[in-house]
């Protein structure tokens, strides 16, 4: 049996030449390293969502959130199959010396910033795609 698609927003927050990355302990892509994001909610902009799934998960605030692009992945190896639709939004620190706190311990391991050069292995899917797309969220480089 299949459900609908699911609409998730990945937030890219950016500091410097590095990346906040958390390995995931959810069902879906355990283990992995994803972005903070979460479901989108009924009503909700991209950019609300955005600031709101990373102030739950690691108590930063954000701004200048941008649409970034949309991934269109099918996990259907898991043990509940998920079709998810993942809009990337990229965002920067108000405060660049905020600390994330890992405010949800049960859904993951932990955040840190990491080099976009040197990123941690695996990756969660989704961004595993948008990579592959050939996105940078460092153009010039
Ligand atoms: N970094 C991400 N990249 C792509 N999709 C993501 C990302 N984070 C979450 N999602 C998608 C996949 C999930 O099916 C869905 C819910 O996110 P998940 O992290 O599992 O729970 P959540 O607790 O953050 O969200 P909610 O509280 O809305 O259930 O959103
Ligand atoms: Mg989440």
């Amino acid at each position: 049996m299949s459900s609908a698609p699911v609409i998730g927003v990945a937030v890219l927050l950016v500091k410097g030449e590095t990346m906040l990355l958390g390995r995931r302990r959810s069902s879906v892509g355990h283990n992995t390293y994803a972005l903070p994001g979460g479901h989108l909610e009924f009503g909700e902009s991209f950019e609300e969502c955005a600031a709101r799934e990373v102030k739950e998960e690691t108590g930063l605030d954000i701004k200048d959130i941008q649409f970034v692009t949309v991934t269109n992945d099918v996990f259907s190896e898991a043990a509940k199959p998920l079709h998810l639709v993942a809009v990337f939004m990229r965002a920067s620190l108000v405060d660049p010396d905020q600390l994330p706190q890992n405010i949800e311990p049960e859904k993951c391991y932990g955040w840190d910033w990491y080099d976009w050069k040197n990123l941690p292995q695996p990756l969660f899917q989704p961004l595993e795609t948008m990579l592959k797309k050939g996105f940078s969220p460092f153009p010039t480089e």
